[in-house]
């Protein structure tokens, strides 16, 4: 199934946090049927630009434009609609059954679609992700990594163009992570648009477009992985000497090794 694509045009972003500039002069055009993954260190703005491409942060200065539309002119169920968002520590205070979590993604589309609608794209994205096995089990006596499965469930069931993704790996075992991996890919591949933000640099590789780096707040670095993340930009930005070990023939997958933390100079 292929969708029409879809554009998110950030302008000259700036976002304060009292006096505090947290993310200055971003400037990025995004296109549906790419991962693009944001890396940075610590504290860098990563969370703060995905909740703001989110629309639940409002900037003070720049521009957010969904296909030519500003994201703050949308009302909220129509911009929930096109972008879903899944937060780095999703709160999960009451036990209710996996199966009636993953449900709550298709609030966007409350009174738009039929209840056979909703139960079929709840029941693809537990498939997916698969957590339905658990489907009447209680969120709250899941593991963390079971329960970001069953998260990711929701937002994908959501069916959205976008799909905004905080950190989505993190306390998945190796084989899930891979998993969750090729499953963005594979939205992305079908024509939705995957914005992660992750700290694995070998994943990252794999499975992005493209990569933005952003440092204290800006973009440092911008474009396909191998340009993005060369030794020389992830010494400056981490203090780390890191290298590709990588075939010329580009056969095998990437894999970036991290020797250690870069020598002060
Ligand atoms: N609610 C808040 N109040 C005040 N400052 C905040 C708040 N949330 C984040 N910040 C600050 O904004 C800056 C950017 O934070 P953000 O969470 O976007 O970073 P990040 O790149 O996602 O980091 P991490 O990799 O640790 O998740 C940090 O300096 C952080 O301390």
């Amino acid at each position: 199934m292929t969708r029409p694509s879809s554009t998110l045009k950030i302008a000259n972003l700036q976002f304060r946090r009292g006096s505090r500039v947290v993310l200055d002069a971003i400037d990025l055009q995004l296109q549906t049927g790419e991962v693009t993954a944001v890396l940075g260190p610590n504290g860098a703005g990563k969370s703060t630009l995905l909740s703001c491409i989110a629309g639940l942060l409002r900037p003070e200065r720049g521009a957010i434009e969904l296909d030519g539309t500003s994201l703050f002119s949308l009302p909220a169920m129509q911009r929930a609609r096109r972008i879903a968002f899944l937060p780095q520590t999703p709160e999960i205070a009451w036990a209710v059954d996996v199966q009636t979590l993953v449900g709550l993604g298709r609030i966007p589309f409350h009174g738009l679609s039929s209840d056979e609608e909703d139960r079929a794209a709840v029941a693809r994205a537990m498939a997916k992700t698969e957590v339905a096995q658990w489907a009447d089990r209680a969120v709250t006596t899941l593991s963390g990594g079971e329960r970001a499965r069953v998260l990711l469930a929701r937002v994908l069931a959501g069916e959205s163009d976008w799909i905004l993704a905080d950190e989505p790996f993190t306390g998945l075992d190796p084989s899930h992570q891979f998993e969750a991996a090729e499953l963005l890919r594979s939205i992305a591949d079908h024509g939705g648009g995957v914005i992660l933000t992750i700290h694995d640099l070998t994943l990252a590789a794999r499975i992005a477009d493209r990569v933005v780096i952003l440092d204290g707040g800006r973009v440092v670095a911008d474009g396909p992985p191998q340009a993005a993340l060369t030794p020389q930009i992830l010494r400056d930005v981490y203090n780390i000497d890191a290298q590709w070990l990588t075939d010329d023939t580009g056969a095998t997958p990437p894999l970036i090794a991290i020797h250690g933390r870069a020598a002060r100079g």
